[in-house]
């Protein structure tokens, strides 16, 4: 047995597979108790996100649990800021801080240290694809730059990202010199995770939806195009998926723009609108996570809209965004169950 037979990886190179592989983005989480259990161990949740032992841990619980398809790394898109000595931390009940960059210090910004201090996460890699089933595709990932970016201005998460949006109309020069700095680093980051065992990686783009139509080719597309074309150079079969959360309209052209192989959607994204974006090439999504916390008809019927319409061209069936903590971890067995056909 082989990579042949990782099915997340053969819906990225085209397939069409019926049931569709499934996983679902924050698979490990607080949603488990199990997951809750090694937390309380961890001290801080970056502590988690630095410790091999633990954070290999609870990325293979949801697979143990519930045979995902595949795995992805256990860490967080904000290891890049901390990495830059953005002195990020995760306050219990606010989401994470970081210190807010002023334009000063963008040209400031040392991009030396940050692989040393991300090699924890890549022997977490290593040591996943070791001990992962050989059939469990491994996922590794970043954040886009943009969103990346929206968190060092803020300093912190918020509604709309206005504080970042007003920079890069007063800045934009020294925004798009942000973005460069992160999607370098960030591309040698995905170069190396792929090189520690990752079958495929995905660039989380969060925040893309609050841009307007000019910004997001500037700021989203732009960015995101350049990593992909920065880690192609180097590991030419590399496999990517880009999730733009909330962008519309403007996943029209989103796959060809970035070069990406396959493309993420919300569940804000019409099926029928879904459908003709997946004539292009392998879709992954887009169930509401409010449906796997609902559970029952709800979710039952979320997931065979999705199996309808996406069902018979290439689709790794996700969530539209990452599973909340209040999710029933007996309706997410239920989901798995009704994709793979065992529950009619
Ligand atoms: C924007 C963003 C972040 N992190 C991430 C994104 C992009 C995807 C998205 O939009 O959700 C990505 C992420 N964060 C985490 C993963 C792990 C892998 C997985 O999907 O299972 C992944 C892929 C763990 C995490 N990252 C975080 C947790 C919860 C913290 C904890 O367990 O104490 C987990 C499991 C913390 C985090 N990290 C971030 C925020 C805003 C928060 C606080 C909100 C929250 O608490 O849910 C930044």
């Amino acid at each position: 047995m082989t990579a042949q037979s990782r099915k997340v990886l053969q819906v990225l190179k085209g397939e069409t597979l019926s049931p569709p592989p499934i996983w679902l983005m924050r698979q490990a989480g607080r949603y488990l108790p199990e997951y809750r259990q090694t937390r309380a161990k961890a001290g801080s949740f970056l502590d988690l996100c630095y410790s091999p032992d633990m954070a290999v841990e609870v990325t293979l619980q949801p697979i143990r649990r519930y045979g995902f398809d595949a795995a992805i790394l256990f860490s967080d898109i904000l290891v890049i800021p901390d990495a830059l000595k953005r002195n990020v931390r995760f306050e219990e009940g606010h989401g994470p801080r970081m210190d807010p960059i002023d334009v000063s210090e963008i040209a400031k910004l040392d991009i030396g240290p940050v692989s040393a201090h991300l090699k924890p996460v890549i022997e977490t890699v290593g040591r996943l694809r070791r001990e992962l089933p050989d059939e469990t595709t491994l996922l590794g990932f970043c954040g886009a730059p943009w969103t990346v970016a929206t968190y060092m201005i803020a300093g912190q998460g918020t509604p709309d990202q206005a504080p970042a949006r007003l920079f890069a109309y007063q800045h934009p020069e020294m925004f798009d010199r942000l973005l460069a700095v992160l999607a370098e680093v960030s591309a040698d980051y995905l170069v190396e995770q792929i090189d520690a065992g990752a079958d495929a990686v995905q660039i989380f783009d969060s925040w893309a939806g609050v841009l307007g139509e000019a910004e997001f080719l500037r700021y989203a597309v732009k960015p995101v195009r350049r990593m992909i074309d920065s880690v192609r150079a180097r590991r030419p079969d590399a496999k990517i998926i880009a999730f733009a959360k909330g962008a519309g309209i403007l996943l029209k052209d989103y796959r060809q723009k970035t070069g990406a192989d396959a493309i993420g959607l919300d569940w804000s994204v019409p099926l029928a609108f879904a459908a003709e974006l997946q004539k292009d090439g392998p879709v992954q999504g887009n169930l509401d996570p409010m449906r796997v916390v609902a559970g029952g008809q709800a979710l039952d019927d979320g997931i065979d809209a999705i199996l309808q319409v996406l069902g018979n061209g290439p689709l790794i069936f996700n969530l539209g965004h990452g599973i909340t903590p209040q999710a029933d971890p007996d309706h997410v067995s239920r989901l798995v169950e009704r994709v793979r056909g065992a529950r009619r």
